[in-house]
């Protein structure tokens, strides 16, 4: 669990406190203790449950979002059916002191509103979310699954692309395939080091995301390599993109931070088909192969 995110959210974390020490202060005032025996311990796990869930739940979004509108919103009503939750809980606890109980009688109107509340948080975070999967479109193909995301370039690793292909070739989808190597990529590591070698595959993998189209997806095949799954592109068209993707990696010039020096990089790239009567490993492999040729041929 990250629980740095949580840092970000001291006034919402303050919001919710505030409420619970509200509802406890409210209990109090308004009744007496009761003897333990005639509590309803069923209803007391019940409410309870509800009480504890919703804390949980809380603290979950806090840990799971940036600041913004819908985080802002999604924690109000989750405090406010928080804090009915909690003053239906004490109220098992409690002996109202006036003739009215009036908590009981206004208890659930902050989890209605609490509820309206996050009704609407759920509608932003549904817009919210339709723009997180257009900007995901090139990284992912028809399938999401965050364990097979490399943490250094944020695509997808070997093994989603390998999944993805194979799905393609048993629908019997022709594709094409590329795979780039970027040319004497441990010199920019013992260079420059390694973050700055990990900072440069990023920005390989954004230039390729940029050279795809939407229907196409691109995943760190290992260290220094990357494979393209073109769904539905002729050889030819596959050879012209890997021409583009060339020209755009060569052309950058990349800034190491601790240099004044530019580095500029440089690819190389095979292409090929995805063979229906081959397996994925196969295809691949050879692919890797014919890459490695090329590059002693270059050496
Ligand atoms: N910074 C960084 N380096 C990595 C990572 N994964 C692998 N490498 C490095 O990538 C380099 C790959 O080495 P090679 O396969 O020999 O490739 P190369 O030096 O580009 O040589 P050629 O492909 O023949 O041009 C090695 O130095 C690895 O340590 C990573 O996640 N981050």
């Amino acid at each position: 669990m990250k629980f740095d995110l949580i840092m970000q959210h001291s006034r919402l974390v303050i919001f919710h406190v505030s409420l619970l020490l509200i509802a406890i202060l409210l209990s109090n005032i308004s009744g007496e203790l009761v003897v333990l025996a005639t509590v309803e311990w069923s209803d007391v796990i019940g409410e309870g449950s509800i009480a504890l869930l919703t804390i949980f739940w809380t603290f979950a979004v806090m840990m799971s979002r940036p600041s913004g509108k819908v985080t802002n919103l999604l924690v109000i009503g989750l405090s406010l059916v928080t804090f009915s939750a909690m003053l239906d809980l004490f109220d098992e606890f409690m002996d109202p002191i006036s003739s009215i109980n009036w908590i009981s009688l206004f208890e659930s109107i902050p989890a209605a509103i609490g509820m309206l509340v996050m009704s609407y948080a759920l509608y932003l975070w549904h817009l919210e979310q339709l723009a997180l999967n257009q900007q995901l479109r090139r990284r992912e193909l028809d399938y999401r699954w965050h364990q097979e995301i490399d943490a250094i370039t944020l695509l997808y690793r070997g093994s989603y692309w390998k999944e993805r292909a194979r799905k393609l070739a048993s629908n019997k989808v022709p594709a094409s395939i590329i795979v780039v190597d970027v040319v004497n990529f441990s010199f920019v590591n013992t260079q420059y080091g390694i973050v700055e070698g990990d900072r440069i595959l990023r920005e390989i993998a954004h230039l390729l995301l940029m050279n795809i189209r939407k229907t196409d997806l691109v995943c760190r095949y290992a260290g220094d390599r990357f494979v393209i799954l073109l769904p539905n592109t002729k050889l030819e068209d596959a050879l012209l993109l890997v021409n583009q993707i060339q020209c755009s990696i060569e052309s950058v010039a990349f800034k190491p931070s601790s240099k004044k020096v530019s580095l500029f990089t440089k690819v190389k790239s095979v292409v090929g088909c995805l063979a229906l009567t081959e397996t994925i490993e196969n295809t691949l492999s050879h692919l890797n192969q014919e890459l490695d040729e090329l590059g002693e041929r270059v050496a």
